[in-house]
């Protein structure tokens, strides 16, 4: 005790002020970093303003990767429909803490949820990281650990081989995720050798041209518009865009979405080089809502009146023509190497200021098969090049509109392909007679109504011009129908 107070007068009389504050200020330091430095907690939740957090995202795909002694549990499974053997992922458990060291320093995370707004009607389980790391080190963590955790994950990201497909999922406005395995690739679609080979060059040139897209000032993203008749290879063609590209699908069924809230928090979650995709867009454009719903009006007028009223005060829904709005604007300056798809059997129910350049830069035509289309077909279904039945075949690809699946369907009948081919044409042979049937009531059609009419011209002495335009326009209309080409009179074929 004596000792240590001699020490100090000592210390006091000989050590200049500045200095014994300096070395003060240094033994503070010390002893605080040994034996005071408190832990510092960063939060990392799942949302972050009103939008999906995509550093949370990063963290979850990053963590798994780190599991070492000191993880107690795990989650695991997969979501591999196609294949109930495929290799179990690895995910964190909620309150599993992992234990991470990233250039000497420790850091620990745990993976943490509550339920928001229990027994409301908008609960949900709200999840979130709290990683703890020392006081000293809160700057390094923003500026160098996640940044390290971020880089890493995209990494993870890119090398993993399966592609998603992400399905909107109404009740929590978020997307699902499943595996995507469509088999369907450039190699087995059954189209036009140059349409197809025009398609790629456009795809690979778009992945390519990050630097032109921002030279000139335009958002990276490429709208395609796939019309058609059923059966004619849209989803295939999506699929085989899919593969090609190694991009992952969001399948968006537009009417699903309750408000443009909604619609805005699942695009801002959709990620890079990803499809979005709408399909069959007649059947969710304005114009189709509106007759529909005239139509239930009428049928349902003073029973349904009320309920309707309040529903659609409460749920406006979205349009396409919002969502291609909402594109344009927002999404397109969030987001890179994004392709948008809408498919539809219907073109000329859409509105044109829909498909304009820029919206939907390119519009692909997906027409009835032809003989090139079938040959391939032939050779991925039954592994013939040459048969022959093909002679046969070309006159009758020429003559029938079929599609594509319906030669797909006729070829998968057998491995015969003697019996196979002989079904396809026999195939074609019915649907004409089908055809020529059809365009023979059609032409019967104005001559009952030619009787009728002058039945009544008898009875009442008025002969119309109008009845002479409707009995013409029956007889183009079938003449039409029965002439339809492959491609060019699809619309047509259409309304069969
Ligand atoms: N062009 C094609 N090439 C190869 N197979 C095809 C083609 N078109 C259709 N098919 C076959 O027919 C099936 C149905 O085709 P798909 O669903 O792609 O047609 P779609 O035009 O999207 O039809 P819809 O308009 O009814 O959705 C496919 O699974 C595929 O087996």
């Amino acid at each position: 005790m004596l000792r240590f107070s001699t020490f100090f007068m000592v210390f006091g009389n000989i050590i200049p002020s500045a200095i014994r504050e300096a070395i003060g200020d240094w033994l503070h330091g010390l002893f605080s970093r040994i034996f005071f430095d408190s832990e510092f907690t960063f939060n990392i939740e799942d949302t972050w303003q009103h939008f999906h957090n995509e550093t949370y995202r990063a963290v979850g795909v990053y963590l798994p990767t780190r599991i070492g002694p000191s993880t107690a549990s795990l989650v695991i499974g997969h979501n591999d429909h196609n294949d109930i053997m495929a290799p179990v992922q690895p995910a964190i458990a909620v309150g599993s803490t992992i234990v991470d060291h990233f250039q000497g320093h420790r850091f620990e995370w745990v993976l943490c949820e509550k339920n928001e707004n229990p027994g409301s009607f908008n609960s949900r389980k709200k999840r979130w990281y709290k990683l703890k790391c020392r006081k000293k080190n809160r700057e390094f963590v923003t500026e160098t650990y996640i940044p390290h955790v971020c880089r890493a994950a995209d990494e993870i990201i890119k090398e993993r081989d399966g592609l998603s497909i992400f399905t909107y999922n109404k009740d929590d406005a978020y997307w699902d995720a499943t595996v995507f395995k469509h088999p369907s690739t450039f190699e087995t679609l059954a189209m036009d050798p140059a349409q197809k080979q025009e398609i790629i060059s456009d795809l690979d040139l778009f992945v390519q041209r990050k630097d032109f897209f921002r030279s000139v000032g335009r958002a990276w993203k490429r709208g395609y518009l796939l019309y058609g008749p059923p059966g004619t290879g849209k989803s295939s063609l999506v699929a085989a865009i899919a593969n090609h590209l190694k991009f992952n699908v969001y399948d968006l069924q537009l009417q699903s979405v309750k408000s443009d809230s909604d619609l805005r928090t699942v695009l801002t979650a959709t990620t890079n080089r990803s499809i979005l995709l709408l399909e069959d867009v007649d059947c969710s454009s304005k114009s189709t809502e509106t007759k529909l719903s005239k139509e239930e009006e009428d049928k349902h007028k003073d029973k349904h009146k009320q309920r309707d009223e309040k529903k659609s005060s409460i749920n406006p829904g979205v349009t396409l023509s919002g969502l291609l709005n909402f594109i344009d604007g927002l999404w397109s300056t969030c987001g890179d190497e994004r392709i948008i798809i809408l498919t539809t059997n219907h073109k000329e129910k859409l509105d044109p200021a829909l498909l304009r350049p820029g919206r939907m830069d390119v519009h692909i035509h997906m027409g009835y098969c032809s003989f090139a289309g079938f040959v391939l077909l032939a050779d991925k279904y039954l592994g013939v090049k040459e048969h022959s039945l093909f002679k046969v075949i070309e006159a009758w690809m020429q003559k029938v509109a079929v599609t594509p699946a319906e030669v797909a369907q006729q070829l998968m009948k057998t491995n015969d392909a003697q019996v196979a081919l002989d079904g396809l044409i026999q195939f074609c042979k019915n649907k004409e007679k089908e055809k020529a049937e059809a365009a023979a009531a059609a032409a019967k059609a104005p001559v009952v109504t030619a009787e009728l009419q002058a039945e009544e011209v008898s009875k009442k002495s008025e002969a119309t011009a109008t009845e002479k335009d409707i009995s013409s326009q029956s007889e183009s209309q079938s003449g039409d129908s029965s002439s339809s080409s492959s491609s060019s009179s699809s619309d047509d074929d259409d309304e069969d």
